[in-house]
């Protein structure tokens, strides 16, 4: 072949001038990314999403994530909603996300959740913002004040139980115990009783909660355009209640303060006697409260009501518990602080439930900086997000994990769970303000149930789906009898 020939220059042309430019840039390229999170980044957009929303909606997510850490390690980037995310597994990276100041990472939600609920709610808020309006709602939700509330949450839960349990052979639980929750956060998250307005209420936080973790398509009939409809109109009626309240409070000062925990909030100044918290911040944080509050605990209850149906020999150790306190009542008697503290047992068996099936599956936090975590480089602007079923279904942390074992909380139990692995809860800084809140209310409810009734499964199919919360198939129907007294 002559040096003239146009295949020779071609050929030369390759080796000498485009392949090292070629390995140049592969070289570089893998210098910029080869710190990444492994993983893929699906469909453009969509990503993983329609994928991960499937999983939720046919009771295989905790699978659809072990799979991800068996493929990719307990790093790996994905595309969910839109945004890039990486899913961080281990209690590890519990810790760090939970112990994590402000700088490395923001309580930002998806977008879609940040347009239902409203900027200002205490989720979107970080620093000095969050401390603020946190510490306007532990003002409320700490024990020592809500110990003021078991009585109250006592009578909403008796007159639920005779509106809707008694006189009745079959009830579903699901439904009954969402509206219950629902009331008992309307009476003391908003003071608002029974009623019209409560009705209207329930139906819009029920769109409002469908809607958070949908696709932000904002088109008519879609879950996403629903419920921002839902919420507007839930803003106005937050809106007209704090004008009563205000109202209300100008003419009998005191007791219409101490009512719930909105009259609260509109009472508490800074020092410099500003208001703490000023009206859009008040009502997207009653949102979040009402979302965060009343779906979580009627799931918590539900699984404990199909426990008690399943399980003999739990259900002998709750019952033999509640018949004590019950004993010790006149009748009519309200349940006190002092007896829920000896109600051990039924909240272990709780807690247990928690680890097993815990109602919020997963968690978001924004990227505020690049960092590094385990090798990879994990960018400014990305999502990271974690679901506390890895680690409470993780055998090397909690043996025998798929076994329903209520001793595993015992304070003498041979060797109580690390830190940062059982996060149903949460942890750190944004651990849940309502931890206290759902033990009354869940304690408050068993007892009546199981000192008042009896009960059993009457469907075959009593298994469950996310969406994102976990939702009974067929709303867990049971068949009732009630005790004797
Ligand atoms: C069984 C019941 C409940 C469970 C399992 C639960 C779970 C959680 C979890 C895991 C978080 C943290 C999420 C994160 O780190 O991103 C959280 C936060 C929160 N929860 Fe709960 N929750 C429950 C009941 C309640 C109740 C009854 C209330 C109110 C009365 C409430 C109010 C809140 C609020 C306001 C936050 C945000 C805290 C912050 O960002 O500082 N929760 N909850």
């Amino acid at each position: 072949m002559s040096m003239n020939n146009p295949a020779y220059i071609f050929t030369f042309f390759l080796l000498i001038v485009v392949l090292p430019i070629y390995l140049l840039l592969i070289t570089t390229r893998k210098t910029n990314y080869k710190k990444l999170p492994p993983g893929s980044w699906g469909l453009p957009f969509l990503g993983q999403s329609l994928s991960i929303v499937h999983a939720m909606r046919t009771n295989t997510a905790e699978r659809w994530l072990q799979e991800r850490v068996r493929k990719y390690g307990p790093v790996s980037k994905f595309n969910f909603l839109g945004t890039p995310t990486v899913f961080l597994h281990g209690q590890a990276a519990n810790k760090l996300i939970y112990t994590n100041g402000g700088d490395t990472f923001a309580n930002q939600q998806p977008n879609s959740v940040r347009r239902i609920m409203g900027e200002r709610n205490i989720m979107e808020l970080s620093g000095n913002e969050h401390k603020r309006v946190r510490g306007g709602l532990v003002s409320f939700l700490k024990p020592e004040v809500l110990k003021l509330y078991v009585g109250k949450m006592d009578e909403e839960v008796r007159k639920h139980l005779e509106m809707h349990w008694h006189g009745k052979e079959q009830v579903q639980v699901m439904p009954l115990m969402k509206t219950l929750t629902f009331n008992i956060m309307n009476s003391l998250i908003i003071g608002i009783e029974q009623g019209a307005r409560r009705d209207t209420l329930v139906e819009l936080f029920q769109h409002i909660i469908d809607g958070l973790l949908s696709i932000p398509v904002n088109l008519p009939f879609t879950r996403f355009n629903r419920s921002l409809r839902a919420s507007a109109k839930v803003r106005a009626t937050l809106r007209e209640l704090i004008r009563e309240k205000r109202e209300a409070m100008k003419q009998h000062s005191a007791d219409a303060a101490n009512q719930d925990l909105i009259s609260c909030l509109l009472t508490i100044r800074n020092e410099d006697n500003s208001i703490l918290l000023s009206d859009e911040e008040l009502i997207d944080n009653a949102i979040v409260i009402m979302v965060a509050g009343h779906d979580t605990s009627s799931v918590l209850i539900t699984f404990i009501i199909r426990l008690l149906a399943n399980d003999p020999s739990v259900y002998a150790t709750v019952l033999q518990e509640q018949e004590e306190i019950a004993k010790s009542k006149a009748p009519g008697e309200l349940l006190t602080w002092e007896d829920l503290a000896k109600m051990k047992y039924t909240w272990r068996v709780a807690i247990e439930i928690l680890r097993m099936t815990p109602p919020v599956f997963c968690s978001f936090r924004t990227v505020l900086r690049d960092f590094e975590y385990e090798g990879y480089i994990i960018p400014k602007g990305w999502q990271v997000m974690w679901a506390a079923c890895m680690t409470q279904m993780d055998e090397k942390i909690f043996p025998d994990p798929s076994k329903f074992d209520a001793t595993r909380f015992e304070k003498q139990a041979p060797s109580p769970p690390p830190p940062f692995s059982f996060v149903a809860f949460g942890g750190g800084s944004r651990m849940c303000p309502g931890n206290e809140f759902a033990r009354i209310e869940t304690l408050v409810t068993i007892h009546y149930l199981v000192t008042k009734f009896t009960w059993k499964l009457s469907c075959r199919d009593n298994s469950f789906f996310r969406d994102p919360m976990p939702v009974f198939k067929h709303g867990l129907p049971i068949q009732i009898k009630p005790k004797k007294d």
